[in-house]
């Protein structure tokens, strides 16, 4: 874990720079042949989708390589979810130029990833795992890069395996002025489906990964 989170924040800090670099081409080409050095090292031995990392743990929900909230993401921010003691989960994020849309301003589309991850998860915090099937942003303002944010996530309501959930987007100085409202409806699969799109997962050792309680991520239905 130590060597993945190493690795995982000088690459952060790599893409940081790589986006926000103002040198010139000899510059740029030396780093892109350090890169090309880096990448033929990882690349000695690689896992196919469906296999998870040996550091993964689908009943934690500990995903390493979560383009949200994995350690070892180069493109992950990555957040940390806490519960939130007013309900649901939230995040605390300060978001740099890699996610840039409008100068100066968050990408709508990262916030779309963003507000699926932190409604995915208050659903899973409440016991009520789902894929998305619905997802509806509202942007009321421009979310500004380099400040302090939060994001937050809320079920709303649950019937049978639908959970409507919500969540928002503030800079943290001014959280009752929501940027960008969210709301979303996450399902469980039904049986046929979970077994259609997750019979396959096998942990780092190929074997098959059994599910852990009902709300796993990667839970197979008997
Ligand atoms: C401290 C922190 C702790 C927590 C720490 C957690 C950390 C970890 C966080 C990970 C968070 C990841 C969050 C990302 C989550 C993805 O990114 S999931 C990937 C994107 N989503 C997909 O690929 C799903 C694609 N869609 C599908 O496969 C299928 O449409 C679904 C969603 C499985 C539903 O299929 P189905 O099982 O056949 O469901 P179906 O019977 O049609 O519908 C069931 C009910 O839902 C309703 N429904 C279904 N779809 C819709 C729709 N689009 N609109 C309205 N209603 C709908 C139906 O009307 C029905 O309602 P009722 O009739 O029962 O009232």
């Amino acid at each position: 874990m130590a060597a993945v989170t190493e690795l995982g924040t000088a690459l952060r800090a790599l893409v940081d720079a790589s986006v926000s670099t103002a040198v010139g081409p000899e510059e740029l080409r030396a780093a892109a042949a350090e890169a090309r050095r880096a990448t033929a090292l990882l690349e000695a031995d690689r896992r196919p989708p469906g296999r998870l990392p040996p550091l993964d743990d689908p009943v934690a929900f500990r995903r390493v390589y979560s383009p949200v909230t994995g350690v070892g993401s180069a493109v992950a921010p990555p957040l940390t979810l806490r519960g939130d003691p007013a309900g649901g989960v939230r995040a605390e994020a300060t978001l740099g130029l890699l996610y840039e849309g409008p100068p100066g301003y968050l990408h709508g589309g990262m916030s779309g990833l963003l507000m699926d991850h932190l409604l995915g998860a208050a659903a899973i915090h409440a016991g009520l795992w789902g894929m998305t099937a619905h997802l509806e942003l509202d942007y009321r303002g421009p979310v500004p890069l380099g400040v302090p944010l939060v994001l937050r996530g809320w079920v709303e309501r649950n019937a049978g395996r639908r959970t409507d959930v919500a969540g928002s987007i503030a800079a943290a100085d001014a959280p009752d002025r929501v940027l960008v409202q969210a709301t979303g409806i996450f399902v469980t699969p039904r049986a046929e489906k979970m077994d259609a799109y997750f019979a396959t997962v096998t942990d780092a050792a190929g074997r098959h990964t059994p599910p852990g309680r009902p709300t796993d991520a990667t839970a197979v239905q008997p």
